[in-house]
């Protein structure tokens, strides 16, 4: 690749993040602060554009692009990309819910490439509570045939906070 594809390939796209009817804008940083930019740093970069919402019923949504800079196999993302997300992702829905907490474990199943340039939709549901551990189920996707991923996701409530 001749150093002036690789310019037109890093060009900023713009990007609709934009949600569904019904949800509203969840700020993270003000619920735990600035540290989320691994997967959530660079609104306006190539690697991950990420905006969150809450339904009414306060589950956790995400719209997420997974920009150039995720590429794994070629045209389609790394699978670590994808358990960044998850990780981020599940674990907000934790806190999003009320539970202070980090992962303790992720597994994740990719399902089907997942295409780089795209924008994605999370779902996540806090699933069951025992104790420390909040178990949280989300999957990627882009419509209902196409499932790109699944993770669960156990947290582990912080002592103290
Ligand atoms: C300097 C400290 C800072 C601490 C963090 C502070 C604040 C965080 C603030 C903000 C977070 C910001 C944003 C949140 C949004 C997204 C989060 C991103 C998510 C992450 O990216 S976060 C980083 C990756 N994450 C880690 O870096 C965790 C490393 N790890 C540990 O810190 C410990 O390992 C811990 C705390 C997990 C447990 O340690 P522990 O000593 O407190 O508790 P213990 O071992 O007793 O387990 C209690 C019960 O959980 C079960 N259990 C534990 N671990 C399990 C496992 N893996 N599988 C199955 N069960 C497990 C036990 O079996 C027992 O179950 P039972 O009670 O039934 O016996």
């Amino acid at each position: 690749m001749s150093a002036s594809n690789r310019v037109s390939d890093t060009a900023n796209p713009s990007v609709d993040l934009s949600g569904e009817e019904g949800w509203n804008e969840f700020d993270a940083p003000s619920l735990v602060g600035d540290s989320l930019r691994f997967v959530s740093g660079e609104p306006d970069g190539n690697r991950f554009r990420t905006r969150y919402y809450r339904d009414a019923e306060q589950h956790l949504h995400a719209r997420i692009w997974f920009g150039p800079e995720t590429e794994g196999p070629p045209g389609h993302a790394h699978g670590g990309s994808i358990a960044a997300v998850m990780d981020e992702a599940l674990g907000l829905a934790a806190w999003a819910a009320g539970y202070p907490i980090v992962v303790g474990n992720l597994n994740v199943s990719f399902r089907a490439m997942l295409p780089i340039k795209k924008v994605v939709t999370l779902e996540s549901q806090v699933v069951s509570v025992e104790g420390r551990k909040v178990m949280i189920h989300g999957k990627l996707f882009c419509d209902e045939e196409t499932v790109y991923a699944e993770g669960q996701c156990l947290c582990i409530t912080i002592p103290g906070r």
